[in-house]
Parts: C-alpha cells; sequence; structure tokens
C-alpha cells in the first residue's frame, strides 16, 4: 500500500497528492507497506474473494487496494462485493449508496443481503423491540452468518474484511477483560474458520487506522464516514479510547498489544467448545442451536432478551423450549456475555 504523505508535520499542506519526498526531493512521497498479502500467503490464483463491504473506509481501501493489485500483479482473483443490509434507515441506506458507487468505479461486481430477507428482522425493528443497549449483539450475530450466507450464495472461496490493526486491539483487550479465552486465543489469527464453511481473512490486521484514513485520503475514495446510529456500546468505545490514549503516548502499542495476543498460549487443560452444526439452520455452532437462531427465537416469541443473558426473560419461556433454551442460554452467555461478542 503506498500513500502520499509521510511528514504532515514539518510541512505546510500542499495540495493532496502533490507533496514531495524529502529525502530526494523529486519524486511523490510515498509510504510502502507491502509485507501483508504475500508473506501470509493469503490467496491463490483462481479463487473468488468476496470483500466485505459496508461503505466505511477500512472496506472502500481494502476494496480498492485489492483490486489494483489483483489488476497490477495479476493475481488472478476473482474479487465480488458483498453488503449486508441490516435495515438501519439513515445510516445503511445511505452507505449502501457508496457501495453502489464502489461497484462502478472499481469495476467489481456487488451482492447485497438483507436482515429482512434472511431473518424477516430489520435493525430498526429490532431496535424497537429490544431499545439501544443489546441491539449490537443482535447486529453482530447476524451479521456474521449473513456475511457467510452471501459469501455462499456468490459460491466465495473466501471472505475478506477491513478490520484494522485498531480493530483487533480493540478485541484482544475486550477479549482479557471478559476472560474469553476460546476468542481471545483466535482473534488475532489472520485467517479464521478454516475448518467452517468459508475461511474470513483481514489483510489489515497490521495496518493502523490512521494509515488507512491517510490513504483514503490521499487516494480521495469514496467512502461513508457517519458512525452507525445505534452503536451506543459503551464498554467496546471505552476499549477504543483507551488504545488512542496509549497510541498518543507510543504509537507501537497497537501492534504490541496485537502481538501479545498473538504469543498467548492456552494451557492444554483449558477446556475449548467444540465445533458442530446448529440443530435448526445447519450453521456452525458450538451449541445445538447457534446464536442467531437463539437470537431469533427470543424476538419471534416476543422475548427479545432471550438470548442475550436475560434469565427472567428465559423464566417465562414456555415449556416446550424451556429446557433447550436455558441451557443454550447459559452456555451462549459464558461465552458471549452481555456486550455482545468479541469475534470477527
Ligand atoms: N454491513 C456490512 N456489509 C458487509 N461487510 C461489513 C458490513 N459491516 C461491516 N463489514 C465488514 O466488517 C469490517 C469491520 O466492520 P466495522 O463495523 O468496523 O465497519 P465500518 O466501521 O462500518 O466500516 P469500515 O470498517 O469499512 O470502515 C468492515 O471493514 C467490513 O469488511
Amino acid at each position: 500500500m503506498d500513500s502520499s504523505a509521510t511528514d504532515g508535520a514539518r510541512l505546510p499542506p500542499p495540495r493532496a497528492g502533490s507533496r514531495l519526498c524529502v529525502r530526494c526531493g523529486e519524486r511523490k512521497a510515498a509510504l510502502k507497506r507491502p509485507k501483508t498479502l504475500e508473506q501470509n500467503s493469503l490467496f491463490k490464483a483462481g479463487e473468488r474473494v468476496a470483500i466485505g463491504a459496508s461503505g466505511g473506509k477500512d472496506s472502500t481501501v481494502l476494496a480498492y487496494v485489492l483490486s489494483e493489485l489483483n489488476r497490477q500483479h495479476n493475481y488472478g482473483l476473482d474479487l465480488f462485493l458483498l453488503s449486508v443490509d441490516e435495515g438501519i434507515t439513515g445510516y445503511r441506506d445511505d452507505s449502501l449508496e457508496t457501495v453502489k458507487r464502489n461497484e462502478i468505479q472499481y469495476g467489481l461486481p456487488l451482492k447485497i443481503v438483507s436482515y429482512k430477507d434472511l431473518y424477516g428482522w430489520t435493525m430498526d425493528d429490532i431496535v424497537k423491540a429490544i431499545g439501544l443497549k443489546n441491539n449490537c449483539t443482535f447486529c453482530g450475530v447476524f451479521r456474521r452468518q449473513a456475511l457467510d450466507r452471501g459469501a455462499a450464495l456468490l459460491k466465495a472461496d473466501k471472505i475478506v474484511t477491513g478490520h484494522n490493526a485498531d480493530d483487533i486491539a480493540e478485541t484482544v483487550l475486550l477479549n482479557i477483560l471478559r476472560g474469553d479465552i476460546a476468542r481471545l486465543s483466535r482473534c488475532t489469527f489472520i485467517t479464521t474458520g478454516e475448518d467452517g464453511p468459508i475461511p474470513r481473512c483481514k489483510p489489515f490486521k497490521y495496518t493502523y487506522e490512521k494509515e488507512i484514513v491517510m490513504y483514503a485520503y490521499f487516494k480521495k475514495l469514496d467512502y461513508f464516514s457517519t458512525e452507525c446510529i445505534y452503536s451506543p456500546n459503551a464498554y467496546r468505545g471505552f476499549a477504543r479510547e483507551f488504545i488512542k490514549d496509549l497510541e498518543r503516548m507510543r504509537p507501537r502499542a497497537i501492534l504490541d498489544i496485537i502481538k501479545s495476543g498473538e504469543n498467548f498460549r492456552i494451557s492444554t487443560t483449558t477446556r475449548m467448545p467444540e465445533q458442530g452444526t446448529c440443530e435448526r439452520c445447519g450453521y456452525i455452532s458450538s451449541q445445538k442451536l447457534c446464536k442467531a437462531c437463539v437470537l431469533l427465537d427470543g424476538l419471534n416469541r416476543g422475548l427479545p432478551k432471550l438470548g442475550i443473558g436475560s434469565t427472567k426473560a428465559g423464566a417465562r419461556a414456555d415449556s416446550d423450549g424451556k429446557q433447550r433454551t436455558k441451557r443454550s442460554e447459559r452456555n451462549t452467555s459464558s461465552l458471549q456475555g452481555k456486550h455482545g461478542n468479541f469475534d470477527f
């Protein structure tokens, strides 16, 4: 990845893209970050790759960089944009317009899947039912599965997302704060889900958010920069602020946290969840029912808090689903907690 800026502190801000190298004074300044894709052998020629495209800066830069590399270096990849429409009026509808423009700008086919079609509920409906407090849990769980389902429709071999180094450091920290060993052990992997239906990779795992913003700015990319209107996720927000404070004092702190996460070794005596499939929908799950089915069950039965760890709501469940629901509630809440899960 290259960008047209190196030192914003000493030089007056010139026109975007026109700054010259401070060393040779001749060529345009460039920051080269060539490592991740090749060192990790992320892709093979001929693969169909679905790019999770939210219209935000990270996934827009990812789509741009991948399409450029594919074109310039003949990677031989079949690239697609894959967007999930969560049904958030005034947010996702606007960002999807950006993705539709990216489809034309980068010449990549776009597939949109929606919560409404997949689950019968939009996030607007869910927030009406559950309020603002736990809605991110529903959105995260449904999005993860929706991306898999969309990628299956595209017959994709791989999904890539724009998670950056800051996102990953945040997730390491949150998993430590929650003692979530299972997720801690895998949240720093550049590729996950190799034993599941479709592997996922995060090519920007080591790329700072700041670099991505700078790249998007200097390349004048068309992206959408509004925060989700339903995301007052205080816990994650706190971790984000904490990491930004650390970064101000020591920029490498972000990579150090990721490195610490990578170097954790889990004791062989720790019991890890076993991967199976959901009895109802067949999606990968370590419980009888996957988290999406548990949450959906709660919504459809008028008990939206069922799947997010409210035992009171569970106690009111009808006798038919009672035992099974309570068991899966207990099992999933120990792994996922009331602040949603910190997986990718
Ligand atoms: N609605 C969506 N449709 C498709 N992919 C998504 C969607 N939301 C998130 N993703 C994927 O997950 C990654 C991380 O999600 P996050 O919530 O941080 O995205 P964002 O802040 O909306 O946008 P971005 O990360 O692209 O700047 C995104 O970069 C993207 O690849």
